[in-house]
């Protein structure tokens, strides 16, 4: 049975995508059945995994039932991935009026249960009906967290949805872990900002931290993973060593 994380931060630019196409990529590499659900309109991690982001079956086609799952799964050499496309973006005014809308991507995903160790799920950002969804589909979450000034803020509008989902919608939804990214160990600053983070999320922050490393800025364009663009880079040995440290944390 795969685990399913979404990670998730509604506030942009933090590196959610970056992490959810690297650590797949990590996770494929150590073995692991991998599947990345791109659950954003704009559909970068789609395009990072260099897939197509015009393909006319994605997962939103898969949601409203256009499309068979298994047929809108694009296999790659860097693992799985469920694409997104332009009608996702459509997707919180038209499904508004759907039964069970919050459930949508759960049942989607549920189908893939057998196929895949994980399932991860790159989300939005915000916290409207897309990653509602991804929160009553996933098991866990996993947040990135940028390493600077602000990165505290939002977490707790975050962590209330989490609650409120909890009780209503995903009631064993469980905190995966806390990654700090594009993180700068040399400043004051960012030390601080980790030690606030671990005091908000007590014994959930990953031991790894992700450097800000500009290998991992120029990937996407090229439609790869870090660990195939640059190897030997600062973001592909930080990548590699969360994906291990994540296995560990699943006893695997
Ligand atoms: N560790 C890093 N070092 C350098 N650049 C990074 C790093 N992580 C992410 N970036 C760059 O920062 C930008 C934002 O990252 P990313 O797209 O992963 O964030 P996001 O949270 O998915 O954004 P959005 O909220 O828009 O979906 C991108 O241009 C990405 O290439
Ligand atoms: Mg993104």
């Amino acid at each position: 049975m795969a685990k399913i994380i979404a990670i998730v931060n509604q506030k942009g630019g933090v590196g959610k995508t970056t992490t959810c196409v690297n650590l797949t990529a990590a996770l494929h590499e150590l073995g692991k059945r991998v599947l990345l659900c791109d659950f954003d309109p704009q559909a970068n991690s789609t395009s990072g995994m260099g897939v197509d982001k015009s393909l006319s079956q994605g997962v939103y086609q898969v949601m409203v039932g256009d499309a068979p799952v298994r047929e809108a799964v694009v296999s790659t050499r860097y693992g799985d991935v469920l694409p997104s496309n332009k009608a996702l973006a459509g997707a919180g005014i038209e499904l508004i009026s759907m039964d069970s809308r919050e459930f949508l991507l759960r049942n989607a995903l549920n189908q893939l249960q057998e196929d895949y160790d994980f399932i991860f799920i790159d989300c939005p950002p915000s916290l409207e009906l897309l990653t509602l969804n991804a929160l009553c589909a996933a098991n866990t979450l996993l947040v990135p967290v940028q390493g600077e000034y602000f990165a505290l803020e939002g977490l707790s509008d975050l962590m209330s949805t989490v609650r409120i989902v909890r009780r209503s919608l995903n009631p064993r939804l469980e905190l995966e872990g806390v990654l700090l990214t594009m993180f700068d160990g040399r400043t004051n600053l960012a030390l601080q900002v980790a030690e606030e983070v671990k005091r908000f999320f007590p014994g959930k922050v990953y031991s790894t931290v992700i450097p800000r490393n500009v290998r991992l800025s120029e990937a996407p364009s090229h439609g790869k993973p870090i660990t195939t663009y640059d190897r030997s880079s600062r973001g592909a040995e930080s990548y590699t060593a969360l994906a291990k440290e994540f296995l560990r944390k699943n006893n695997q």
